[in-house]
Protein backbone atom coordinates (compact mmCIF):
# COMPACT_ATOMS: atom_id res chain seq x y z
CA UNK A 1 0.00 0.00 0.00
CA UNK A 2 1.23 3.23 -0.78
CA UNK A 3 2.27 5.31 2.19
CA UNK A 4 0.62 8.37 2.76
CA UNK A 5 2.50 11.93 2.73
CA UNK A 6 0.87 14.21 5.07
CA UNK A 7 1.38 18.03 5.26
CA UNK A 8 1.43 19.82 8.69
CA UNK A 9 2.63 22.50 9.96
CA UNK A 10 4.76 21.81 13.12
CA UNK A 11 7.43 19.32 14.32
CA UNK A 12 6.76 16.24 16.56
CA UNK A 13 4.56 16.80 19.48
CA UNK A 14 3.12 19.71 17.85
CA UNK A 15 -1.34 20.26 17.87
CA UNK A 16 -0.78 19.44 13.72
CA UNK A 17 1.21 16.49 14.49
CA UNK A 18 -1.13 15.04 16.87
CA UNK A 19 -4.23 15.16 14.60
CA UNK A 20 -2.25 13.82 11.35
CA UNK A 21 -1.26 10.63 13.84
CA UNK A 22 -5.01 10.02 15.02
CA UNK A 23 -6.52 10.66 11.22
CA UNK A 24 -3.84 8.71 9.46
CA UNK A 25 -1.86 6.96 12.13
CA UNK A 26 1.74 5.91 12.26
CA UNK A 27 2.08 4.37 8.63
CA UNK A 28 2.36 8.11 6.73
CA UNK A 29 5.52 10.26 5.97
CA UNK A 30 4.98 14.01 8.04
CA UNK A 31 5.68 16.90 5.80
CA UNK A 32 6.81 19.27 8.68
CA UNK A 33 6.85 23.22 7.79
CA UNK A 34 7.03 25.80 9.44
CA UNK A 35 4.16 27.87 8.38
CA UNK A 36 1.20 27.69 6.32
CA UNK A 37 1.77 28.53 2.83
CA UNK A 38 4.26 25.51 1.88
CA UNK A 39 1.46 23.05 3.68
CA UNK A 40 -1.12 24.46 1.33
CA UNK A 41 1.16 24.65 -1.83
CA UNK A 42 2.26 21.14 -0.96
CA UNK A 43 -1.43 19.59 -0.99
CA UNK A 44 -1.63 21.90 -4.31
CA UNK A 45 1.22 20.65 -6.16
CA UNK A 46 1.07 16.80 -5.24
CA UNK A 47 4.07 16.44 -2.98
CA UNK A 48 1.66 15.77 -0.20
CA UNK A 49 -1.96 13.71 -0.34
CA UNK A 50 -3.08 15.70 2.36
CA UNK A 51 -3.32 18.51 4.92
CA UNK A 52 -3.75 19.11 8.23
CA UNK A 53 -4.58 22.96 8.87
CA UNK A 54 -6.20 24.60 11.64
CA UNK A 55 -8.92 26.55 11.03
CA UNK A 56 -10.40 28.22 14.46
CA UNK A 57 -10.16 27.72 18.01
CA UNK A 58 -12.90 27.97 20.77
CA UNK A 59 -10.96 30.74 22.49
CA UNK A 60 -8.88 32.56 20.30
CA UNK A 61 -10.71 32.73 17.24
CA UNK A 62 -10.40 32.38 13.09
CA UNK A 63 -7.24 31.81 12.07
CA UNK A 64 -7.90 34.28 8.85
CA UNK A 65 -4.96 33.80 6.94
CA UNK A 66 -6.16 30.25 6.03
CA UNK A 67 -9.13 31.13 4.24
CA UNK A 68 -6.94 32.61 2.36
CA UNK A 69 -5.17 30.09 1.57
CA UNK A 70 -7.69 27.28 0.92
CA UNK A 71 -8.94 29.86 -1.26
CA UNK A 72 -6.30 30.83 -3.44
CA UNK A 73 -5.06 27.29 -3.07
CA UNK A 74 -8.25 25.54 -4.45
CA UNK A 75 -7.92 22.81 -1.81
CA UNK A 76 -10.82 20.93 -1.03
CA UNK A 77 -11.91 20.07 2.79
CA UNK A 78 -12.10 16.23 2.94
CA UNK A 79 -12.97 16.28 7.00
CA UNK A 80 -12.86 18.09 10.41
CA UNK A 81 -11.34 17.42 13.55
CA UNK A 82 -11.95 19.11 16.72
CA UNK A 83 -8.72 18.60 19.25
CA UNK A 84 -9.35 19.10 22.99
CA UNK A 85 -6.31 21.49 23.55
CA UNK A 86 -4.42 21.61 26.81
CA UNK A 87 -1.50 23.99 27.00
CA UNK A 88 1.44 23.14 29.33
CA UNK A 89 4.30 25.77 30.67
CA UNK A 90 7.37 23.88 30.74
CA UNK A 91 11.04 24.44 31.00
CA UNK A 92 14.52 22.12 31.21
CA UNK A 93 14.39 20.36 34.24
CA UNK A 94 15.07 22.45 38.48
CA UNK A 95 13.88 25.72 36.81
CA UNK A 96 10.79 26.90 38.40
CA UNK A 97 8.01 29.64 37.37
CA UNK A 98 10.81 32.34 39.13
CA UNK A 99 13.42 31.67 36.87
CA UNK A 100 11.53 31.93 33.74
CA UNK A 101 11.83 35.59 32.01
CA UNK A 102 10.77 34.80 28.45
CA UNK A 103 8.04 32.24 27.04
CA UNK A 104 7.76 31.67 23.41
CA UNK A 105 5.13 30.03 21.61
CA UNK A 106 2.32 29.90 18.51
CA UNK A 107 0.80 33.10 18.70
CA UNK A 108 -2.62 30.87 18.70
CA UNK A 109 -1.59 29.27 21.62
CA UNK A 110 -0.04 32.75 23.19
CA UNK A 111 -3.98 34.19 22.95
CA UNK A 112 -5.55 31.13 24.02
CA UNK A 113 -3.41 31.46 27.52
CA UNK A 114 -3.70 35.61 27.79
CA UNK A 115 -5.29 35.29 31.04
CA UNK A 116 -3.01 33.31 32.59
CA UNK A 117 0.10 35.67 31.38
CA UNK A 118 -1.75 38.60 32.62
CA UNK A 119 -1.32 37.25 36.06
CA UNK A 120 2.81 36.81 35.33
CA UNK A 121 3.09 40.24 33.41
CA UNK A 122 6.90 40.24 34.20
CA UNK A 123 7.11 37.30 31.61
CA UNK A 124 8.04 38.64 28.41
CA UNK A 125 5.62 36.81 25.13
CA UNK A 126 7.36 36.04 22.10
CA UNK A 127 5.47 34.25 19.15
CA UNK A 128 6.92 31.53 17.37
CA UNK A 129 7.02 28.69 14.78
CA UNK A 130 5.14 26.33 16.87
CA UNK A 131 4.18 25.01 20.27
CA UNK A 132 6.75 21.78 20.48
CA UNK A 133 9.79 23.46 18.58
CA UNK A 134 10.30 25.88 20.98
CA UNK A 135 9.83 23.00 23.23
CA UNK A 136 12.34 21.06 21.11
CA UNK A 137 14.62 23.87 20.86
CA UNK A 138 14.79 24.67 24.55
CA UNK A 139 15.76 20.89 24.67
CA UNK A 140 18.50 21.00 22.87
CA UNK A 141 20.09 24.66 23.03
CA UNK A 142 19.60 24.08 26.99
CA UNK A 143 18.13 27.45 27.09
CA UNK A 144 17.73 28.29 31.31
CA UNK A 145 14.81 31.76 31.62
CA UNK A 146 13.05 30.36 28.57
CA UNK A 147 9.25 28.21 28.91
CA UNK A 148 7.59 27.25 26.00
CA UNK A 149 3.84 26.83 26.52
CA UNK A 150 3.00 23.02 24.31
CA UNK A 151 1.38 19.56 25.47
CA UNK A 152 2.26 17.05 28.14
CA UNK A 153 3.14 15.09 24.72
CA UNK A 154 5.86 17.77 23.72
CA UNK A 155 6.86 17.91 27.47
CA UNK A 156 7.50 13.99 27.32
CA UNK A 157 9.37 14.05 23.80
CA UNK A 158 11.43 16.73 24.53
CA UNK A 159 11.85 15.93 28.70
CA UNK A 160 11.29 19.06 29.87
CA UNK A 161 9.21 19.90 33.19
CA UNK A 162 6.09 20.86 33.49
CA UNK A 163 6.16 24.16 35.58
CA UNK A 164 2.15 25.17 35.34
CA UNK A 165 -0.47 22.57 34.11
CA UNK A 166 -3.57 23.42 32.10
CA UNK A 167 -2.43 27.34 31.65
CA UNK A 168 -5.40 27.81 28.78
CA UNK A 169 -8.27 30.62 29.87
CA UNK A 170 -10.39 28.46 29.49
CA UNK A 171 -10.17 24.99 30.65
CA UNK A 172 -12.24 23.28 27.60
CA UNK A 173 -10.51 24.46 24.58
CA UNK A 174 -10.74 22.99 21.42
CA UNK A 175 -9.11 23.86 18.10
CA UNK A 176 -10.56 22.56 14.75
CA UNK A 177 -8.48 21.39 12.00
CA UNK A 178 -9.63 20.60 8.29
CA UNK A 179 -8.21 17.91 6.24
CA UNK A 180 -7.13 19.17 3.22
CA UNK A 181 -6.99 17.30 -0.47
CA UNK A 182 -6.32 18.71 -3.87
CA UNK A 183 -8.81 16.59 -5.87
CA UNK A 184 -12.26 17.35 -5.71
CA UNK A 185 -13.06 13.44 -5.87
CA UNK A 186 -16.61 11.85 -5.78
CA UNK A 187 -17.55 11.17 -2.49
CA UNK A 188 -17.46 7.88 -1.01
CA UNK A 189 -20.29 8.77 2.11
CA UNK A 190 -22.78 11.04 2.64
CA UNK A 191 -22.26 14.76 3.28
CA UNK A 192 -24.19 16.52 6.33
CA UNK A 193 -21.60 19.77 6.44
CA UNK A 194 -20.32 21.81 3.80
CA UNK A 195 -18.08 25.16 3.80
CA UNK A 196 -18.65 27.18 1.43
CA UNK A 197 -17.70 30.88 0.05
CA UNK A 198 -20.63 33.27 -1.34
CA UNK A 199 -19.16 36.66 -2.78
CA UNK A 200 -22.71 38.56 -2.94
CA UNK A 201 -24.26 40.69 -5.37
CA UNK A 202 -23.96 44.62 -4.17
CA UNK A 203 -27.70 44.68 -3.79
CA UNK A 204 -30.01 45.88 -1.00
CA UNK A 205 -31.00 42.95 1.54
CA UNK A 206 -29.49 39.73 -0.52
CA UNK A 207 -27.36 38.61 2.48
CA UNK A 208 -30.96 38.49 4.38
CA UNK A 209 -32.32 36.92 1.49
CA UNK A 210 -29.63 34.14 1.42
CA UNK A 211 -29.80 33.31 5.00
CA UNK A 212 -33.82 33.37 4.68
CA UNK A 213 -33.27 30.60 1.66
CA UNK A 214 -31.14 28.14 3.68
CA UNK A 215 -33.03 28.76 6.30
CA UNK A 216 -36.32 27.82 4.83
CA UNK A 217 -34.52 24.57 3.29
CA UNK A 218 -33.52 23.61 6.51
CA UNK A 219 -29.63 24.20 6.32
CA UNK A 220 -28.51 25.24 9.77
CA UNK A 221 -26.13 27.75 9.51
CA UNK A 222 -22.98 26.97 12.15
CA UNK A 223 -20.83 29.79 11.11
CA UNK A 224 -20.60 33.11 9.13
CA UNK A 225 -17.47 35.00 8.39
CA UNK A 226 -17.26 37.98 6.45
CA UNK A 227 -13.38 37.87 4.60
CA UNK A 228 -12.34 41.04 2.46
CA UNK A 229 -11.90 40.11 -1.23
CA UNK A 230 -8.34 41.45 -1.36
CA UNK A 231 -8.63 42.94 -4.86
CA UNK A 232 -11.81 45.18 -4.49
CA UNK A 233 -11.57 47.26 -1.19
CA UNK A 234 -14.36 47.21 1.14
CA UNK A 235 -15.66 44.43 -0.57
CA UNK A 236 -16.43 41.06 1.39
CA UNK A 237 -16.90 37.69 0.51
CA UNK A 238 -19.05 35.32 3.12
CA UNK A 239 -17.76 31.96 4.41
CA UNK A 240 -20.26 29.98 5.38
CA UNK A 241 -20.35 26.66 7.47
CA UNK A 242 -23.57 24.79 6.95
CA UNK A 243 -25.25 21.45 8.50
CA UNK A 244 -28.04 19.49 6.85
CA UNK A 245 -30.46 16.50 6.45
CA UNK A 246 -30.39 16.26 2.82
CA UNK A 247 -26.95 16.46 0.43
CA UNK A 248 -29.92 17.02 -2.75
CA UNK A 249 -31.76 20.00 -1.17
CA UNK A 250 -28.42 21.18 -0.20
CA UNK A 251 -26.84 20.77 -3.71
CA UNK A 252 -30.04 23.05 -5.28
CA UNK A 253 -30.02 25.46 -2.44
CA UNK A 254 -26.63 26.27 -3.87
CA UNK A 255 -27.39 26.49 -7.59
CA UNK A 256 -30.64 28.51 -6.12
CA UNK A 257 -27.82 30.88 -4.61
CA UNK A 258 -25.79 30.87 -7.56
CA UNK A 259 -28.41 32.02 -10.04
CA UNK A 260 -30.10 34.91 -7.79
CA UNK A 261 -27.36 36.09 -4.99
CA UNK A 262 -23.88 35.68 -6.35
CA UNK A 263 -21.06 33.21 -6.80
CA UNK A 264 -21.37 29.98 -4.91
CA UNK A 265 -17.58 28.24 -4.48
CA UNK A 266 -17.91 25.03 -2.58
CA UNK A 267 -14.41 24.06 -0.20
CA UNK A 268 -15.87 21.04 0.92
CA UNK A 269 -19.02 18.43 1.71
CA UNK A 270 -18.02 16.44 4.76
CA UNK A 271 -19.23 14.14 7.86
CA UNK A 272 -19.95 16.93 10.94
CA UNK A 273 -17.29 15.86 13.80
CA UNK A 274 -18.66 17.76 16.73
O1 LIG B 1 1.78 25.03 17.51
C1 LIG B 1 1.19 23.96 17.39
O2 LIG B 1 1.41 22.98 18.08
C2 LIG B 1 0.14 23.84 16.35
O3 LIG B 1 -0.18 22.75 15.93
C3 LIG B 1 -0.53 25.11 15.84
C4 LIG B 1 -1.81 25.49 16.60
C5 LIG B 1 -2.64 26.51 15.71
O4 LIG B 1 -2.31 26.74 14.56
O5 LIG B 1 -3.66 26.98 16.23
C6 LIG B 1 -2.69 24.32 16.77
C7 LIG B 1 -3.51 24.21 17.85
C8 LIG B 1 -3.51 25.20 18.95
O6 LIG B 1 -4.62 26.03 18.70
C9 LIG B 1 -2.30 26.05 18.95
C10 LIG B 1 -1.46 26.13 17.87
Amino acid sequence: MKILNIAIQGVPGSFHHQVALTKFGEETEILSFNTFEPVAKSVANGDADFAVMAIENSIAGAIFPNYELLDRYELTIRDEYYLPIAHQLMALPGQTLRDIKEVRSHPMALLQCKAFFAEHPDIELKEDIDTAAVAKQISSENWEGIGAIASTIAADIYGLEILAKDIQTVKSNFTRFFILQKQKESLDYVPNKASIKVTLKNEKGVLAKLLTLMSENNLDLSKIQSVPVIHKPWEYSFFIDTVFENHEVFKSTMEDIQNNFGEVKIFGEYISRK
